[in-house]
């Protein structure tokens, strides 16, 4: 019998024909949980505590499909997520995804996207036990993740003392650079542009950061300024950040090529998440973090014992 040509959009598909497609291969959930294809998924929390976040990418906000490839924003979506829960010492334990998209989209698409996601969970060592699929006139990918602390405490936004060292483990700035390469057409630069297109953050950096005794922590989404900023307000404590402790080679490279300040992206660039923490003073930094400045007493957060003119990372509502 003659079925006709496959479908190919998700229209043509239909939406419980698109979502057999998207989770044929996440049956395996991990132990003692329920993953996508029922009411709601089951996940297992060993400690009693969930530790959950939630995040969005919108299309031509968060992402363009000019300069990103599906799998790309399947990474970032996941990533973006995945680093909130690093950032309080836990591990993922699973994703919900709520995608929305044209219904013209086409199923390679969200078969790439799909893949994106479903490679940057396997980095961050969770599973995607479920998610919702609509209609809409744009992409949007809203990401649930949950976590678990194990016997840790977590590490919060407001424990950072005067004494205390700050350091950070991932790269800096190296998105924010992507993104201006992007807008000036110069696809070349492509050691910033797959930062910006798919950061990978540090996942396993969070739980070590916690075992060794940090006493706050974030991770890096609007600017090192900003996220430093919502440590020192939460602390009650002031941060000093050494300019010098933050040089990258890859980023002095592209600000020549674009003649941009590459101090500028490493202090005020955002989505690169990476890990930014604070830990006593005695404590060797574990493998992967470096120290970048020092907590003191007062408010606000300083560059080299100055303030930093100009603006100070992304807000949503600003541009
Ligand atoms: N619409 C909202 N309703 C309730 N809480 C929110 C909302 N938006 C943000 N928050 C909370 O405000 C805090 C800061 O949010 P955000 O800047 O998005 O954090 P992050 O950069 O880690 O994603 C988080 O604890 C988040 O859960
Ligand atoms: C098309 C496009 N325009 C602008 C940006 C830049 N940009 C978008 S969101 C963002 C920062 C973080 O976004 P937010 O939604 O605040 O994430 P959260 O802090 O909640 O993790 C930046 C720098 C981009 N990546 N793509
Ligand atoms: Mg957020
Ligand atoms: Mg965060
Ligand atoms: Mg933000």
């Amino acid at each position: 019998m003659d079925n006709g040509p496959a479908p190919r959009t998700v229209a043509e598909l239909g939406e419980f024909g698109v979502i057999e497609r998207i989770t044929r291969d996440r049956r395996a959930s991990p132990a003692e949980s329920i993953g996508p294809g029922d009411d709601a998924a089951v996940l297992a929390a060993p400690d009693g505590r969930v530790v959950v976040t939630t995040d969005m990418l919108v299309q031509d906000r968060h992402f363009r499909l000019d300069w990103s490839d599906p799998d790309d924003i399947g990474h970032k979506a996941i990533a973006q997520n995945a680093a909130d829960i690093a950032a309080m010492g836990a591990r993922v334990t699973g994703f919900v995804v709520a995608l929305a998209c044209p219904p013209d989209t086409t199923l390679d698409f969200v078969d790439r996207l799909n893949k994106g996601m479903s490679d940057e969970a396997a980095r961050a060592d969770g599973a995607i036990v479920g998610g919702d699929l609509v209609q809409a006139p744009i992409l949007v990918i809203s990401i649930t993740a949950m976590g678990d602390l194990g016997d840790r405490a977590p590490v919060l936004r407001s424990g950072a003392r005067p004494g205390d060292v700050v350091a950070v483990a991932g790269t800096l700035g190296r998105s924010d650079a992507g993104w201006a390469a992007l807008r000036a057409g110069r696809r070349d630069l492509t050691d910033v542009i797959d930062a910006h297109r798919a950061p990978r953050p540090p996942y396993a950096a969070g739980i070590t950061a916690a075992d060794r005794g940090a006493t706050a922590m974030s991770d890096v989404s609007d600017s090192l300024l900003a996220d430093l900023g919502h440590i020192a307000t939460a602390s009650g404590v002031a941060i000093d950040v050494a300019l010098s402790a933050l040089a990258d080679p890859v980023l002095d490279a592209a600000a020549r090529e674009l003649e941009a300040d590459a101090r500028q992206w490493v202090l005020t660039g955002g989505e690169d998440h990476a890990l930014a923490a604070t830990f006593p003073p005695d404590v060797a930094l574990p493998e992967g973090w470096t120290t970048i400045g020092r907590v003191e007493a007062g408010a606000g957060v300083t560059v080299d014992g100055a303030a930093w003119s100009g603006n100070s990372g992304w807000q949503s509502f600003t541009v």
